[in-house]
């Protein structure tokens, strides 16, 4: 499918539960929460590889890969890692996540369009799973 877009963030649910389980501070917790409110998500597509820009107040990542394809990233508590995405389904790619360096709780994410058009994405930490819907701008 078409990932394709600018995105907005229309729900989300276990964001801080997320970070809580990945261990990161009540401090950061706030903020990272406060500014994972109104995220921008960007995302262009060509083929099998995917951009996708995250915009937020604090800190806006960006990353480039092909499903089916290792690449490195961070995970969302900002921790190096390599990431494995593939497609779950024709229109769900999942990607388990290896720390670099270090342990923690296992991360990973999907990101999958609907059929009426909409973007989820899931983030993971062991059993906690957090899911976010996104709406084209
Ligand atoms: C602002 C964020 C901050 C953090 C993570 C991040 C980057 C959270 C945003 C995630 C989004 C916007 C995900 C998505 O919706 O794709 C930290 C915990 C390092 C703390 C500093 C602020």
């Amino acid at each position: 499918p078409d990932f394709a877009g600018t995105w907005e963030m229309k729900t989300s649910e276990n964001f801080e539960e997320l970070l809580k389980k990945l261990g990161v501070n009540m401090m950061l917790r706030m903020i990272a929460v406060k500014a994972a409110s109104k995220p921008l998500v960007e995302i262009t597509q060509d083929g099998e590889t995917l951009s996708i820009k995250t915009s937020t107040t604090v800190r806006t990542t960006h990353i480039t890969f092909t499903v089916g394809q290792e690449f490195n990233e961070i995970t969302v508590d900002g921790r190096p890692c390599t990431s494995h995405p593939r497609w779950e389904t024709d229109s769900k790619i999942s990607c388990e996540q290896t720390l670099q360096k270090g342990e923690g709780p296992k991360t990973s994410w999907t990101r999958e369009i609907t059929n009426d058009g909409k973007l989820i994405l899931t983030m993971g930490a062991d059993n906690v799973i957090c899911s976010r819907v996104y709406e084209r701008q």
